[in-house]
């Protein structure tokens, strides 16, 4: 694999929620390391705690037990910038004003900010409507307002919840694809959850695979696709076949269970 120092260091975390219906394990013993510039995915089944370990990771959820390490390199860029599944920008900013957001709280003079700004907005397409104010927009072209504000930020590493899961298919592929172009440009740290074996597949340098609540790796899958990769040409190599149903039987397993626990119910 291509990536090299570490980035992200999880020991042996685990999360308890206490609630008044009593306690929930979402995660349990954790361990894991994610290489400097790799693009890592994690798949499960609902509820097995992807968003809680992202949340830990983003540093807006505690670790019950162990601890996590992400290695900075430049004490002036920010740790992380989230993406989520749902459209996260400012209705009364414009495309630029979004986009540069982070770069003006850190204080980037504005002739600066505007020029990475811009560069964002034109590898997501959307140069035409640097002006224009999020409800003159699509949902997908919101979802790729988020992306190129998170690039933008220049933080030291990526998170991103299920980003194009409210997408549909055409402006998901698009999107992916774009999502590869940057993300080529600028090999930033990313881990990225998606419920999609496909998208983990067309993304990931690796992909995790979590066991039904609590959550806990079940394995770790090197995906050895050729980069760069074409999302139309990756889908027909015989390799992708494998790893989708070395993925999708380890998963199925874990989906088993959790509707079997929902029938016990
Ligand atoms: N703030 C909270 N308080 C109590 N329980 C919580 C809280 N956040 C998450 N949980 C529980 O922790 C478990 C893991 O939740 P989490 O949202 O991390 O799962 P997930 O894998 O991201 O699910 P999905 O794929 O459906 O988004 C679930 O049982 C959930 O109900």
């Amino acid at each position: 694999m291509p990536y090299g120092s570490d980035s992200i260091i999880i020991r042996n975390v685990s999360k308890e929620f206490h609630t008044r219906t009593g306690k929930i394990t979402a995660l349990h013993n954790i361990n894991l390391t994610i290489g400097q510039g790799e693009f890592f995915c994690i798949v499960g089944p609902s509820g097995c705690g992807k968003t809680t370990l992202l949340r830990i990771l983003a540093g807006l959820e505690t670790a019950s037990e162990g601890d996590v390490i992400v290695k900075t390199t430049d004490a002036n860029r920010p740790v992380n910038s989230m993406v989520f599944q749902e459209q996260s920008v400012f209705p009364w900013m414009t495309v630029m004003e979004n986009v540069s957001y982070g770069l003006r709280i850190r204080g980037i003079r504005k002739k600066l900010r505007e020029e990475i700004a811009e560069r964002y907005i034109r590898m997501i397409g959307l140069s035409k409507f640097a002006h224009s104010y999020p409800c003159q927009l699509s949902g997908g072209m919101k979802q790729r307002v988020s992306v190129a504000r998170a690039f933008a930020n220049d933080p030291e590493i990526l998170l991103m919840d299920e980003p194009f899961g409210a997408l549909d298919e055409q402006n998901r592929i698009i999107l992916q694809q774009e999502l590869l172009r940057i993300w080529e440009l600028t090999r930033k740290t990313t881990v990225f959850i998606t419920h999609s074996i496909d998208e983990a597949l067309c993304l990931g340098d690796r992909v995790m695979v979590m066991t039904a609540h609590p959550g806990a790796i079940k394995t770790i899958i090197d995906v050895d696709l050729p980069r760069p990769r074409d999302i139309a040409t990756i889908r027909t190599s015989t390799r992708y076949n494998e790893l989708y149903q070395t993925i999708w039987y380890n998963l199925r397993d874990e989906v088993m269970k959790v509707k079997a626990q929902e029938l016990n119910e």
